[in-house]
């Protein structure tokens, strides 16, 4: 699929994605969370991308949804489904889902929600998926001990892009390498040329570095990299290290299996810290130490030899010869003689002493006593002071074994990290996969919802086409959008078959009834259980629902309502066209002429439609064809307030508010004036 022909996609944005590792996979997949880490796109963008790319896929052009309030619907249908789901990205997923014409994607989804209505919600994975989140690409570490060489332009451009935590030096000739060398502890030359040579220091040749072509940096091969920069999958590991374990928790709480081992993935997270070094190795944590306390230790090794010193020559009896009594006189404090032949002992017991407290301090091993003893002895002084090269040299011995032994655990790490590198992407995925189910799973429980049956896959070719079949059919149907607790909705039963008009009382849920049909058909046709105990529809190609207008409209608003109205009638075949009280656009006796004109076109159309009227009668007497009439009966008045069947009864003219206040009246009164009244409906 060429990028640029998914639907909303321009070149820019075509550039942006092309960026991402497979960016044909995450828009086939609707893959918002890979979408949205393209540069410049936000997740919102992300869902609509991912929605164009899936109705391109199934060849629907879009515009089911044609009006505003059609679209209200669709987005309070949405909204209640991400309320029920835990991870921003479930939400935006989520998105991706809209009411379709295809019949591919409708059972596409229809598949996906009946795995989805499976799943049991339960609070232990909600918590967990809490903390789930797509998996995130931290920005480059600066590594400083290591650098790239090249000698080649095109190749140091591209080890630019590839490796950004690494210093790329352009080298010449050996001598340039020689120099790097001494800067860095390793140095990586990517020219073959320079294969076999003989330069002190770490210096690796490596040929077989992929560095990717000029237009796709994107190459990546996670081994090469796990051996030229550790450090990059250190840090995404640490990164990421809370979104993994809960991930991994998430697992656990669903039962579900995970595309890692647990074990291994935690072992892996507990050796690196969270800024990416590793931890939990004594030999490393021996030596950081060692070169840490280094001064310190040696301070304490003199302070050790000197006491001891100190305590000996303060308890001896020290005999001087004259000679050398006369020296010290005339040449200074030269005591060094004295104390080597006079404490002997005693100096050898400080130094010793010191080399020991120097050794355990540190807690040096092998080869290192050996250099730390060269700190002390020498020709003897008094106080004792340490050898300063002898210091520097350990200092530089610890040093270099303390990085030596981080760089080969990094890479150690690295490697079994790049084995893991893909499976966790897999396993944050199928998390935050579980949470779009169990959004849905969750909104199928909570409104008691069905699994709606399309007509058309019923009955065969004939049965979306045939005259008499349904267009909507609801049992049992209670809108969640209804502004009452869902507890108390009253169940709706109403089918529909072509045109319609559905009369009933003020307040009686004549509007409700419309949302109702509206919400179902969206729902089904996004391939999602819909809130009823039974539900069929034909696949409609389209939804146009027109809301109550809010009163009468100027002649300017009236006619472009009123050519709205005329592009609607001219494509309306098996459309479903719901039309909330088109009455209050104009004056009443007009209004009934227009609603009967619009009927008519609509029923020549194989359209289904609902209009909601007040004027239900006088409509019938304007149409040239008999318009089926429903109605919203109240079935009495409580205590000043009408007691209304919800259900719309078949074929049926209900009376009006103002009818039952009248005939509650002449029924309560004698006076002839309401007899009269009544008379008159
Ligand atoms: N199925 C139902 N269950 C519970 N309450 C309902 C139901 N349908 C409607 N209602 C309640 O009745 C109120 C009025 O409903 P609605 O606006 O649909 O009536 P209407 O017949 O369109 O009124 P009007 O003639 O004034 O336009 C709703 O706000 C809701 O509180």
């Amino acid at each position: 699929m060429e990028l640029e022909d998914v639907p909303g996609v321009g070149e820019k944005t075509a550039s942006a994605l092309s960026q991402l590792e497979d960016p044909e996979r995450a828009l086939r997949e609707g893959d918002v969370a890979a979408i949205a880490r393209a540069p410049g796109i936000s997740e919102g963008r992300a869902a609509a991308i991912a929605r164009g790319a899936i109705r391109r896929q199934h060849g629907d052009d879009g515009g089911f949804l044609a009006t505003d309030r059609a679209r209200e619907i669709y987005r309070d249908a949405l909204g209640l489904l991400k309320e029920r789901a835990e991870t921003d990205y479930a939400e935006k997923r989520l998105e991706t889902f809209y009411p379709s014409v295809a019949p591919s994607r409708i059972s596409e989804v229809r598949e996906f929600t009946r795995q989805a209505i499976k799943r049991e919600p339960d609070p232990a994975i909600s918590t967990a998926l809490e903390g789930v989140q797509p998996l995130e690409t931290p920005s480059p570490v600066r590594v400083r001990e290591r650098s790239l060489a090249t000698a080649d332009a095109e190749r140091y451009a591209a080890a630019q892009r590839r490796f950004p935590e690494l210093s790329i030096e352009v080298i010449e000739d050996r001598q340039d390498v020689a120099e790097l060398a001494r800067s860095y502890s390793t140095v990586i030359v990517l020219d073959e040329a320079f294969a076999g040579m003989d330069v002190a220091g770490d210096v690796q040749v490596r040929t077989d570095v992929q560095l990717g072509s000029e237009s796709d940096g994107r190459s990546v091969d996670l081994e090469t990299t796990a051996e030229i920069v550790p450090e990059r999958l250190l840090t995404f590991f640490a990164h990421n290290r809370g979104a993994l374990q809960a991930a991994l928790r998430v697992h656990e709480a669903a039962d579900l299996e995970p595309a890692v081992d647990p074990e291994r993935l935690r072992g892996a997270l507990s050796q690196v810290d969270d800024d990416g070094t590793v931890v939990g190795d004594g030999e490393l944590d021996r030596l950081s130490r060692a070169v840490d306390d280094l001064d310190a230790a040696v301070g304490t090794a003199e302070s050790v030899a000197n006491d001891h010193l100190r305590a000996a020559i303060g308890e001896r009896d020290v005999t001087i010869e004259g000679r050398d009594f006369l020296s010290l006189v005339e040449q200074g404090a030269r005591v060094d003689s004295l104390l080597s032949r006079e404490l002997h002992e005693e100096y050898e017991e400080a130094i010793r002493k010191a080399r020991e407290h120097l050794a355990d301090a540190l807690a040096l091993s092998d080869g290192e006593p050996e250099l730390a003893e060269r700190v002390f002895g020498g020709e003897p002084t008094f106080p004792v002071e340490r050898n300063e090269e002898a210091v520097s040299r350990l200092r530089t011995e610890l040093s270099a074994a303390r990085d030596r032994r981080a760089a080969r655990l990094k890479s150690e790490l690295a490697a079994e990290l790049s084995a893991l590198r893909e499976p966790v992407e897999t396993l944050v995925a199928d998390a935050l996969e579980l949470d779009v189910e169990l959004a849905v799973s969750r909104f199928y429980r909570e409104f008691d919802c069905t699994m709606p049956t399309f007509l058309d896959d019923e009955l065969g070719d004939r049965g979306a086409d045939s005259a008499e079949s349904p267009g909507i059919e609801v049992v049992g149907g209670r809108s969640p959008l209804l502004d009452v607790a869902f507890e108390s909705v009253e169940p709706v039963d109403y089918g529909v078959s072509g045109v319609t008009l559905l009369s009933g009382v003020n307040s009686g849920g004549k509007t409700s009834t419309l949302d109702l049909l509206a919400l179902l058909t969206i729902l089904a046709q996004m391939g999602l259980p819909v809130p009823a105990e039974e539900a069929r529809l034909r696949r409609f190609s389209g939804l146009d629902y027109y809301a109550k207008s809010q009163g009468t409209l100027d002649a300017g608003a009236f006619e472009s309502t009123l050519r709205e109205f005329g592009e609607l009638a001219d494509g309306a075949d098996g459309r479903l066209v719901l039309v909330d009280e088109l009455e209050s656009i104009t004056e009443p006796g007009a209004s009934a002429k227009i609603v009967a004109g619009i009927l008519e076109e609509l029923d020549r159309q194989d359209a289904t439609a609902v209009f909601v009227s007040h004027l239900a009668r006088e409509i019938r007497e304007a149409a040239d064809f008999s318009i089926a009439v429903d109605g919203i009966e109240a079935v009495g008045l409580e205590d000043g307030e009408l007691v209304v069947e919800r259900s719309p009864v078949r074929n049926h003219l209900a009376r009006s508010t103002p009818e039952l206040i009248v005939e509650k009246l002449a029924g309560e009164s004698d006076a002839a004036f309401y007899e009269g009244l009544l008379e008159k409906f």
